[in-house]
């Protein structure tokens, strides 16, 4: 039997196992459900036996017990559905690699690499998991000597044999044997295939550069740069479904955030970790994040609009906001207004003061000086709740609680004509309805008092910022008359129960010191993509709120083109520099090497991309004498296209969302079925061939990609905007421009495109 048979013939055994566990499981989960759903009755239908006072206690148990069963069952239930989910991903492809070595005198072992482990009933490994410690000889280690580190301890092996394979539907398509690193033409196989809706995981062909990141487990902040189609985003989520192997005794999937700058981006990536066999972490948005935290207002981020995008600039106030300047100015306000206290408001019911804001002055100043701010108010709200009490009790001798409690005392005996009538019994009844009566006029007040809406928030925060040191507003270029329009434009907005998101941010952290809220501790790991457009003022918060947590944050400062103060100008005020390691991610592996070639040329010298991994056509410019010309050869070259290269997927990328509107109405009906126009970042990609704006498109990737309209609409100030653009295409660019001539275009070397001027029908 030759290699190749042999290889074979171990994945039909290994596909046998696979399928024997799925049915194993089934039969389980079977049983399960019937115990689970026994229980489960057993739970609703036992009532508690309150004949005695044992029989209380006894059925009081046995309920606990039927509970405690039903969550410990829902636990096994989950995680064996996990792991069926984890085989079925693994009938069709159960390993991705093979590594034999030798350790010491020991007999030569053989391990096949896959996205879990798996065992036969023998307990033998037959696969194991891609991130057990030992797994990492296949992605750093040479032929000949080499280690891995098992629990702090290095462990040298002779590793003879490094075997990669292609499977799909369980069907072995090649393998290759290779010394070093990851096999060149095993990627480049992998790098040719064609792009998918939804991004694909890397575990077979993860590079050192990225393997280190991926497993590295001690730094605290971990700050990824990498040009486009790096891998940055790959290595961070193979990072995700790293950690929680690494730490599964403890670490599960609500302890992990996961940001992404839109919902489109996050849709984009959600299949990785279910691939890898791990539940899908819920991405969100930071607007979605801060909302939770300041429900009461609805927040809106306009920092990322397009038009921000456009201009690749921002409003200095927004940018002053959204830097580390102001949010470092809480800490001295907050110290500056503890003597004479926050600004209080009037506790009232339906418009009547019950408690002046004076008063609550008053007792606020009572409270003891040598506190901070905020146990001053606890110990003002103490105050506050017990004073309401007294109120309760002066509210109960007045005549209309008399007169209701009287009323309602005559109800319950004409109701309840058997009621012990007594008179002892009915003086406690009608203290009782007193009570009752009273509580209930207090309720808003209790809940005012519990909330600390005894402090009025909104005119603190205005405060705030009116006495914001001038120094700071010159330093940002911000007139005084600016800013106070922008203070009175907030009021409005608050007035409206809105909120911009750099001032929801200010807001939550201005209103933190003074009623800390309870924000679960429970989160371990951040992770931060496209961080270039993730200002200081947030990764502040976010490590204000979870100090605890390990932060890991990824992007690339060419595609920065929002215009907002960015995070990386900020790291060392952020962070300990001894707790930063950085990382360098200089290969792309999207672009062929000829679109990488052209797309270099909108960047500055030093930040040029190092290396590419294959070859491809070189880019087409396409010069056409009006927007109906190019319209014409698009659909042409579409449809001619779309027939031949069937699997790709097709973004045509406008440099607005109205260029993107204008040229779907230009196309005929039939490319129009054939297209989705994306215009925002809630919807999803449904077809293969999309048309969508520059400022939604970064991040995703496609075979092929139109650049639409590049002509005199792109100054040479959007070097950046159109190498976003230009680095989404795996295989296939083409510039389509008409009309004026592009500044871009001109010092582009001709020798890194293909013209074709249709005017001449070149
Ligand atoms: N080691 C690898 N093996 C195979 N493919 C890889 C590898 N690393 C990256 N890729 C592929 O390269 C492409 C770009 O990766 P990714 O989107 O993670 O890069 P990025 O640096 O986040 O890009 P961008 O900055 O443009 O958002 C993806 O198709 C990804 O699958």
């Amino acid at each position: 039997m030759d290699e190749r048979q042999y290889e074979e013939q171990h994945l039909a055994q290994t596909i046998t196992l696979i399928k024997n566990e799925e049915k194993l499981l089934k039969n389980q989960q079977k049983d399960l459900q019937k115990s689970m759903q026994s229980h489960l009755k057993e739970v609703t239908e036992n009532t508690i036996n309150t004949a005695s006072e044992e029989s209380f206690y006894e059925s009081v148990v046995e309920y606990r017990q039927h509970e405690h069963e039903l969550t410990l069952r829902y636990q096994t239930a989950e995680a064996k559905e996990k792991r069926m989910h984890t085989l079925q991903t693994m009938v069709n492809s159960p390993y991705f690699a093979r590594i034999d070595f030798k350790e010491g005198q020991e007999a030569a072992e053989t391990l096949y690499l896959g996205i879990a482990s798996l065992r036969d009933k023998y307990d033998n490994t037959i696969i194991i998991d891609w991130r057990a410690p030992i797994a990492n000889l296949y992605y750093e280690g040479e032929l000949g000597q080499a280690y891995y580190t098992a629990n702090r301890e290095n462990f040298t092996v002779d590793l003879l044999l490094k075997r990669q394979f292609k499977i799909q539907n369980g069907q072995l398509l090649s393998m290759v044997d290779t010394s070093e690193m990851i096999n060149d033409e095993f990627l480049l196989d992998i790098l040719d295939d064609t792009s998918s809706p939804q991004m694909k995981n890397i575990v077979a062909t993860i590079q050192k550069a990225q393997n280190k990141i991926i497993r590295d487990t001690t730094s605290k902040y971990m700050i990824i740069e990498g040009i486009a189609g790096s891998g940055k985003t790959s290595a961070l989520l193979q990072r995700i479904a790293f950690l929680l192997y690494h730490h599964r005794n403890w670490l599960d999937i609500n302890q992990v955030l996961l940001f992404s700058p839109n919902h489109l981006f996050s849709d984009y990536i959600s299949m990785v970790l279910p691939s890898l066999g791990e539940s899908e972490v819920p991405t969100q948005t930071f607007t979605n994040f801060l909302q939770k935290l300041v429900p009461n207002y609805a927040i809106k981020n306009i920092a990322q609009e397009e038009a921000q995008f456009l201009s690749g600039q921002n409003n200095p106030i927004q940018k002053l906001k959204n830097s580390l300047v102001v949010l470092e100015q809480i800490k001295p306000y907050i110290a500056s207004i503890t003597n004479f206290g926050p600004l209080f408001r009037d506790l009232k019911i339906k418009g009547q003061t019950y408690i002046p804001k004076e008063k609550i002055r008053q007792w606020y100043k009572e409270t003891n000086v040598t506190l901070p701010l905020y146990q001053r108010i606890q110990l003002l709200q103490t105050k506050l709740l017990k004073k309401i009490a007294g109120l309760q009790k002066d509210e109960a001798k007045k005549r209309w609680v008399k007169e209701q409690a009287a009323e309602k005392i005559d109800e319950i005996y004409e109701n309840n004509p058997n009621l012990d009538d007594s008179e002892e019994k009915e003086k406690q009844l009608t203290k009782q309805i007193k009570q009752e009566l009273v509580k209930k006029k207090f309720r808003p007040l209790m809940r005012q008092v519990n909330r600390y809406r005894f402090v009025n928030f909104a005119k603190q925060y205005l405060h705030f910022l009116k006495q914001l040191p001038e120094s700071i507003l010159q330093k940002n270029n911000i007139l005084a008359k600016q800013w106070e329009k922008s203070i009175q434009t907030l009021r409005e907005q608050m007035k409206n129960k809105e909120m911009l998101q750099e001032d929801a941010l200010l807001y939550f952290s201005l209103l933190q010191k003074i009623s800390p809220a309870n924000v679960e501790q429970k989160v371990r790991f951040i992770f931060i993509d496209e961080m270039q457009d993730f200002p200081p003022a947030q990764a502040a918060l976010l490590k204000q709120l979870f100090p605890r947590a390990s932060m890991t944050l990824c992007g690339d400062l060419n595609q920065k083109v929002f215009g907002n103060e960015s995070i990386v100008s900020s790291l060392d005020k952020l962070f300990n520099k001894e707790e930063i390691t950085r990382y360098q991610l200089t290969t792309s592996y999207r672009s062929t090497k000829e679109i990488t070639a052209f797309a270099n040329q909108f960047l500055s010298q030093e930040d040029r991309v190092q290396t590419t991994a294959r070859n491809g056509k070189k880019p087409l410019v396409i010069n056409a004498s009006d927007p109906k010309e190019a319209v014409g050869w698009l659909e042409n070259h579409l449809l001619d296209t779309t027939k031949q290269k069937a699997q790709w997927r097709t973004a045509i990328i406008g440099k607005t969302t109205q260029e993107c509107r204008d040229l779907y109405t230009l196309f005929s009906k039939t490319v129009k079925k054939e297209i989705q126009l994306i215009t925002s970042e809630d919807e999803f990609m449904k077809r293969a061939a999309v048309i969508i704006p520059a400022y939604l498109a970064k991040g995703l990737e496609f075979d092929r990609v139109y650049a639409w309209h590049v002509s005199e609409n792109f100054s040479a100030n959007d070097q950046l905007i159109f190498y976003t653009i230009a680095t989404r295409a795996m295989h296939e660019l083409n510039v389509i421009s008409f009309g004026q001539k592009s500044p871009l275009l001109k010092n582009i070397d001709p020798s890194t495109y293909q013209l074709k001027d249709l005017n001449t029908k070149n």
